[in-house]
């Protein structure tokens, strides 16, 4: 039954039969095979058009993506449609082709891509023929009709600085394709040009769509785009889509924008998927972020997909960031992107001081220097508000027993297990990497001794330890375990804002895209914990991420002060963090990634195995390695590829599942996409062999 190609068939005029029309449908259906499935209708049903189909002895809801001009299989063979769903306008044609290209360039069945893009309510079968469809979840939305979006008056926005005024121009400006890379320092004012940018997009009627990282900045710039742009396009103009909506919220959003009555579209990584007939501009915050990346199923990079789209659509692409990614700087430098430069903070007159303490022969309080101390005290004395930045959760990362060395261990990982204090429940030890969670013993399990000790420290200590020094003042913790619940991080931040906090304790949640007026103090632990990880970005990631940090420090006054513990303090990530050095610790990037041939000036792809043991995984991806030498003539790319030795992942087992993986890299990306689908294809029947699980991630951003 299935078909070869992940292309889009070209739409050709089915052969009627004699008596009643008889239609061909192309279908793609979210089922683990390549493929495409034919079926038969007697309605013409359009291509983008959802359809449900029998498969096996279930039904599906599927897409139409074309209308063969013979079927694969002989007529009498095919199925027939049961149902053609026309409760929304067919999926458009430039929304397939990005799928397409998604699902070719990241070697998944389109059906794989197609399907979980949609929401919930448009590929239940359930949702159409079960008892309470009452004409599907759309017609019942109508039914609803939903007003809740209130108006907000608008805001008087600021005069813009000539940079801002600069990038703004040209960006609204812009009819055609470019992608452009506005580089601004922290709190240089990044939003506005968006805006700005947005209104004037708006205004020739075009549709905006607003990329963000992470789902607790939607609120902040929530409120920003609907002050400035519901005078301009009405309340229900802003859709706001990210996977802490209800299904019934995801759908209304999907449906607005699709019909053109939301005219910008907010969302994190899952909104660069959604229909927008009218779509004049993409705005991607923050572009260098990692949770731009899926990490499971269809592991795409929303940041690269909307450029992809950007320029299949022929409209501007901005990516925005104060730390661009090694990737898109590269594009700059050569000219590929258009740069624009905000290099002044929009507010305060100066970047934050960094200070590095070097707490090598220092003697910590719980971690804390005492300069690091000292300097909160001064703080809560101006009346000014301080951050604390842990990247680890939990009480402590690990409990040890002091007579016979006992560790706390995760008995179906190769990990230890993290004390959680429970706030009234029992305390508990967890495992970050697959859930699970027992009560902290009364004793050691090995030898009975009492005196257990939790070694080190994460965020839950460090504000325990805070909230013994500094009585006097009120301590918040946002990291997620303490935002678990839904709205409770948008509260935690609100209160934030609302200047209800002295001090804050958080992990990275905490360290991006806030505007925060009144803080005046960033204090960084445990720094050195990304320093020597084996990862080749370790370093950009870990510079990204204290700039940023160190970026909510003093934005609306200046005098921000940033203290950076560490044992290396001539590291020279710290030390071009003190300079406020992008440019040079850019150009050193790239100069070394260049030398060893690493991405941007390579390309990657991941192929990880998953088994009971570890001999499994190791065995699939060797075997795997060694298909192109057996078949040289299926592979004619090979000579351009080079594939590495299987390696167990460092953390190997999780969840009672071993682990490893094999790298497979070029300097030719094409050669590398036309290696990757052929390997992609023969994978399958190897691991059905083998008995094993894996995935094929193109362009990992870890290794
Ligand atoms: N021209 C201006 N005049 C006065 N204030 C401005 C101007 N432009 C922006 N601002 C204000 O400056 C602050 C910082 O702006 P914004 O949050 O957009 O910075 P950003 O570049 O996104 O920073 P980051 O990268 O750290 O998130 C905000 O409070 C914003 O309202
Ligand atoms: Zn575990």
């Amino acid at each position: 039954m299935p078909v070869s190609s992940q292309d889009i068939p070209i739409p050709a005029a089915p052969s009627a039969g004699p008596g009643a029309p008889v239609f061909w449908l192309r279908v793609a259906l979210d089922v683990p095979l390549h493929g495409l499935f034919d079926y038969r209708s007697d309605v013409k049903a359009a291509v983008g058009a959802r359809v449900i189909v029998p498969f096996g002895t279930r039904q599906l809801v599927g897409v139409v993506v074309g209308h063969p001009a013979t079927p694969a299989l002989e007529p009498e063979q095919l199925r027939d449609v049961v149902m053609v769903l026309d409760d929304t306008d067919p999926l458009p044609e430039d929304w397939l082709r990005l799928a397409s290209f998604a699902a070719r360039y990241y070697q998944r069945p389109l059906g794989e891509v197609i399907l979980p893009a949609l929401p919930a309510g448009l590929r239940k079968v359930s949702a159409y023929l079960g008892k309470r469809a009452a004409g599907g979840p759309v017609r019942r939305m109508d039914r609803r009709a939903a007003s809740k979006s209130a108006a907000v008056p608008a805001d008087q926005p600021p005069r813009l600085n000539a940079e801002q005024a600069d990038a703004a121009a040209a960006i609204g400006a812009l009819q055609e394709h470019r992608t452009v890379l506005l580089h601004g320092v922290t709190g240089s004012g990044k939003t506005e040009v968006y805006l700005h940018a947005a209104q004037q997009v708006l205004a020739r009627g075009r549709q905006v769509l607003f990329m963000v990282p992470e789902i607790n900045l939607t609120p902040q710039f929530e409120l920003s785009l609907r002050a400035r742009l519901s005078a301009v396009a009405g309340p229900r103009a802003l859709a706001v889509m990210h996977s802490g909506l209800s299904d019934g919220e995801r759908l209304q959003a999907w449906i607005g924008v699709q019909r053109g009555e939301a005219r910008v579209l907010l969302g994190t990584r899952l909104s660069v998927f959604a229909p927008m007939p009218e779509l004049g501009l993409i705005v991607v915050d923050e572009e260098h972020d990692v949770s731009y990346k899926q990490q499971d199923g269809l592991r795409y990079s929303a940041r690269d997909l909307a450029v992809w789209r950007g320029r299949d659509r022929n409209i501007p692409v901005v990516l925005g960031s104060a730390t661009p990614s090694l990737e898109t700087w590269n594009h700059a430098e050569r000219g590929h992107y258009l740069r624009f430069t905000l290099g002044k903070r929009a507010k305060a007159a100066e970047p934050p001081a960094v200070r590095l303490v070097d707490t090598r022969r220092l003697a910590l309080q719980q971690g804390f220097s005492p300069q690091l101390l000292e300097a909160m005290e001064s703080r809560l004395q101006l009346g000014q508000q301080s951050l604390v930045f842990l990247n680890r959760r939990g009480y402590a990362p690990v409990l040890n027993c002091g007579s016979c060395g006992w560790v706390s261990q995760c008995p179906r990982c190769t990990a230890y297990t993290v004390m959680h204090r429970g706030g009234g429940r029992f305390n508990s030890l967890q495992c970050h990497h697959c859930g699970y969670q027992a009560r902290v013993p009364r004793a050691c399990p090995d030898c009975g001794d009492q005196d257990l000790k939790p070694m080190g420290r994460g965020t839950q200590r460090v504000e325990e330890y805070l909230a013994e020094r500094f009585p006097q003042a009120r301590i918040a913790r946002i990291d997620a375990d303490s935002t678990r619940l839904k709205g409770s991080a948008a509260a935690l931040f609100a209160k934030v804002h609302a200047g209800e906090v002295d001090i804050l304790v958080g992990t990275q949640m905490v360290a991006k895209g806030h505007d925060f007026a009144n803080l005046g103090l960033v204090g960084v632990l445990n720094a050195d914990a990304m320093l020597f990880a084996q990862d080749f970005r370790a370093p950009e990631r870990l510079f990204a991420q204290l700039m940023q940090v160190a970026g909510r420090a003093g934005r609306h006054e200046a005098g921000g002060e940033v203290i950076i513990q560490t044992d290396y303090p001539d590291q020279p990530v710290y030390q071009a963090l003190v300079r406020h050095d992008y440019h040079g610790f850019a150009r050193y990037g790239l100069a070394e990634r260049e030398a060893v041939g690493l991405p941007p000036f390579a390309h990657q792809a991941l192929l990880t195995a998953e088994a009971r043991e570890l001999r499994m995984s190791l065995e699939f991806l060797a075997r795997a390695r060694d298909l192109p030498a057996a078949d040289r003539e299926a592979y004619p790319e090979a000579d351009a590829i080079t594939l590495y030795d299987p390696v167990p992942l460092r953390v190997v087992r999780v969840a009672n599942i071993e682990r490893a993986q094999l790298l497979v890299e070029s300097r030719n990306r094409p050669a590398l996409q036309r290696f990757l689908a052929q390997w992609a294809a023969a994978l399958p029947d190897l691991a059905r062999e083998l008995r094993i699980r894996y995935n094929l991630e193109v362009d990992p951003l870890e290794i």
